[in-house]
């Protein structure tokens, strides 16, 4: 087991959840997480990415001490999350499905979410801060759902907790409201907030995570800044192809949107390839492109991946 680091706010170790399928069985469950071990230190936002039913929700759940692992072991803030009265006035949390009360208005639910936490701040100064004071007096009921999001919103950041995790915090969101939520947790980090998050918006997690992890099939498969997920030296070549794929010089790797797409890792030598072979063959390369693979390529590559438990 790893030692303890000395800035971490939350520590994961080898931790597996299986659900359970029927009540008191513990065989035949399906084992939505395995061995999974992370650090996220003070003051870093640290973005979960994966595929559909990757594990990500399940991870942050047990991480916020609402599952008990079913294997491994998990600290947050240097003890057990899912002591409440310890945890609730430190950390924020905000749902997937947070389960807001329909016949309460946006002060209220977060008014009452507010005075539960323990933690104190201003009703009016969170709902000015994001975006719902002209929703203040509306039924939860009579809410969009982005406009429920930002209720969520207001639950976790209130009181500017140490610890927030946001569990898909921009779906639903449209752009503007999405660049707004994203720069009250620019304004929170500045201020030493640590955050975990999930997202399926890479390029959100791009600009606004100092470290992704990548989970898949129920494991953390990589993990890092996008400076280090994509330092694998892999070039993407694009292009309308000319006539037969076949007749292409080079490996290509496959095609997309109707583009022939080429990824390698001699991109010089490929490319000059490719220019005597169309000016030979008198090709024009429509759309042709190079680019250093972003965290898009990274991300397609996991589903290609086999579990290898
Ligand atoms: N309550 C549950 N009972 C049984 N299986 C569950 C339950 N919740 C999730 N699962 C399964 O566990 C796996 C992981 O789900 P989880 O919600 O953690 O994934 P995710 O990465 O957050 O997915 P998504 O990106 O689709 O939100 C999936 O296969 C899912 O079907």
């Amino acid at each position: 087991m790893r030692e303890t680091t000395e800035d971490a706010v939350i520590e994961a170790w080898n931790v597996g959840f299986t659900y359970r399928r029927k009540r008191r069985s513990t065989e035949g469950g399906h084992a939505a997480v395995r061995d999974v071990g992370l650090t996220v230190r003070r003051g870093e936002t640290y973005a979960l990415l994966g595929t559909n039913g990757a594990g990500k929700t399940t991870t942050l759940e047990v991480l916020e001490g609402h599952r008990v692992p079913t294997s491994g072991r998990v600290r947050v803030l240097s003890g057990d999350p899912a002591d409440r009265r310890r945890i609730r006035p430190r950390v924020g949390i905000m749902l997937q499905d947070s389960g807001l009360a329909a016949e309460l208005s946006v002060r209220e639910s977060v008014a009452l979410a507010g005075a539960i936490s323990g933690r104190r701040d201003d009703v009016d100064s969170v709902l000015e801060r994001v975006g719902l004071a002209p929703k203040s007096g509306t039924r939860v009921a009579q809410l969009s759902g982005g406009e429920k999001r930002r209720v969520d919103f207001a639950m976790a950041i209130w009181g500017t907790p140490e610890l927030i995790f946001l569990d898909e915090p921009t779906t639903g969101l449209d752009p503007t409201s999405r660049a707004a939520l994203w720069a009250i947790v620019a304004e929170l980090k500045a201020a030493g907030t640590t955050f975990l998050l999930t997202t399926h918006y890479l390029e959100e997690a791009e600009k606004g995570a100092d470290r992704i992890g990548l989970m898949h099939e129920g494991t953390l498969r990589r993990e890092g800044t996008v400076a280090d997920l994509t330092a694998d030296g892999v070039t993407t070549v694009r292009f309308v192809p000319p006539g037969a794929v076949d007749a292409i010089p080079v490996a290509v790797t496959g095609t997309e949107n109707g583009l022939v797409v080429i990824r390698t890792r001699t991109p010089q030598r490929d490319v000059a390839t490719l220019m005597t072979w169309a000016a030979a063959n008198g090709h024009e390369l429509i759309r042709f492109s190079v680019s250093p693979s972003g965290l898009d390529d990274v991300f397609a590559s996991l589903g290609a991946e086999r579990t290898t438990a």
